[in-house]
């Protein structure tokens, strides 16, 4: 039977550039689920502000600088490794590129093709389309042809 853990709180970044693209990174060698892709992030420490995690996980793994961030919803999943209660944010505005300063690989995807990702993110990537379909759609109506 699996040990019941109490739920660890990991922020999550989705960077989302102007054209709809977003940043995903693949876990590195060491890690549990190594190889599988997910959206940058990780554990809040004890006592730490969830953005402020965020924040601290971006600079220590991609050298960037997130800006501003809204929280966007919360998934719970429950791993063999850990219980975890992830904080998804997306973030529009930010400073640097991304480097790959924990030897891991990244990608910037519009339709998100890397395989195979986390399970607790999968669900993500409809809802993050609604988003940007929605957002499409609104800017088609206001732009369009009359
Ligand atoms: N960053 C991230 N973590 C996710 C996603 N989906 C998902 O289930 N997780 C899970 C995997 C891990 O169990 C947990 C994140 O913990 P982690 O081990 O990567 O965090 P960390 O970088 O702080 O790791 P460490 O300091 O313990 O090495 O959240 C996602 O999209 N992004």
């Amino acid at each position: 039977m699996v040990e019941a853990k109490r739920p660890v709180d990991v922020a999550v970044g989705i960077l989302l550039r102007p054209n709809g693209d977003v940043l995903l990174g693949q876990r590195p060698d060491g890690k549990p689920y190594a190889g599988y892709w997910e959206f940058p992030g990780g554990k809040v420490e004890p006592g730490e502000d969830i953005l402020a995690a965020l924040k601290r996980e971006f600079v220590e793994e991609l050298g960037i600088e997130v800006i501003s961030a809204e929280e966007w919803c919360g998934v719970e999943y429950v791993y063999p490794h850990a219980h975890v209660r992830l904080h998804f944010f997306i973030s529009r505005e930010w400073r640097g590129e991304p480097q790959s300063l924990e030897g891991q690989a990244f990608a910037w995807q519009g339709q998100v093709a890397v395989t195979p990702l986390l399970p607790a993110t999968i669900p993500l990537l409809e809802w993050l389309d609604q988003l940007r379909y929605a957002r499409q759609a609104v800017n088609q109506s206001v732009e369009g042809p009359l």
